[in-house]
């Protein structure tokens, strides 16, 4: 953290109820050189991973559906958002929370992994870094249902399917999660499937 552009920073703790809510105040250097103060709410809930599983034989992908209470609170009718099987770091590094959030929430075993990007999911308010993913899964990789953590609720539903009919849902509007609709876009320009 190091810029020419910044300074005074002064922090006040709104919420670590869960995660770390801060109020920032500081000043920061204009283009046209005058010194404002601003104020931002940043909200820190560690950063994340997140995987397109994809099996080229099958051409099909895994994806999950889950109850999403920001999603319900803001337009989302039923709640249920379909997504890309995805995990906070935790302590873990981002492959080994990925490889270990695959299991988790869908039951595959997987070993390779490759990163593709890496990204802020929404630099206005959240310091959370998202890793993405691809990899390949095939069935005798599966080990469990998956269905994510009973000790934290977690209530995850595993969806395979066809690669086509997920293009599909993504040009209808049927997926609403960004990080789902960058990995999908991912496999369509780099066509992982026709590799
Ligand atoms: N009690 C409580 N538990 C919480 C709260 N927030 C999260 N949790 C618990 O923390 C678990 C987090 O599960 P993960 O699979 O590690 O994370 P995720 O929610 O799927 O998050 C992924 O997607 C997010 C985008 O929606 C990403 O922001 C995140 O980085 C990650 O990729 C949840 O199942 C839930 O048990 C909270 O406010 N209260
Ligand atoms: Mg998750």
């Amino acid at each position: 953290m190091q810029s020419d552009r910044v300074k005074n920073i002064e922090s006040t703790l709104l919420s670590d109820n869960y995660y770390i809510l801060k109020k920032l105040h500081f000043d920061y250097l204009m283009e046209n050189g005058a010194w404002v103060n601003q104020m931002r709410e940043v909200y820190n809930r560690g950063d994340g991973a997140g995987i397109l599983l994809y099996n080229k034989t099958k051409r099909t992908v895994i994806l999950t559906k889950q109850f999403r209470m920001p999603t319900y609170m803001n337009d989302n009718k039923d709640g249920f958002l379909v997504e890309i099987c995805a995990g906070m770091l935790d302590k873990d590094n981002p492959e080994a929370c990925i490889i270990r959030e695959t299991e988790e929430e869908v039951g595959y075993r997987i070993k390779d992994v490759k990163k593709v990007y890496e990204a802020y999911s929404s630099p206005g308010v959240l310091t959370e870094k998202m890793h993405f993913f691809i990899g390949e899964y095939t069935d005798d990789m599966k080990v469990s249902d998956g269905g994510g953590l009973h000790t934290e609720h977690e209530d995850i539903e595993v969806l395979e399917i066809h690669f086509d009919d997920a293009i599909t849902m993504l040009n209808n509007g049927d997926i609403e999660d960004t990080r789902t609709i960058v990995l999908l876009q991912y496999a369509q320009i780099h066509q992982v499937f026709d590799e």
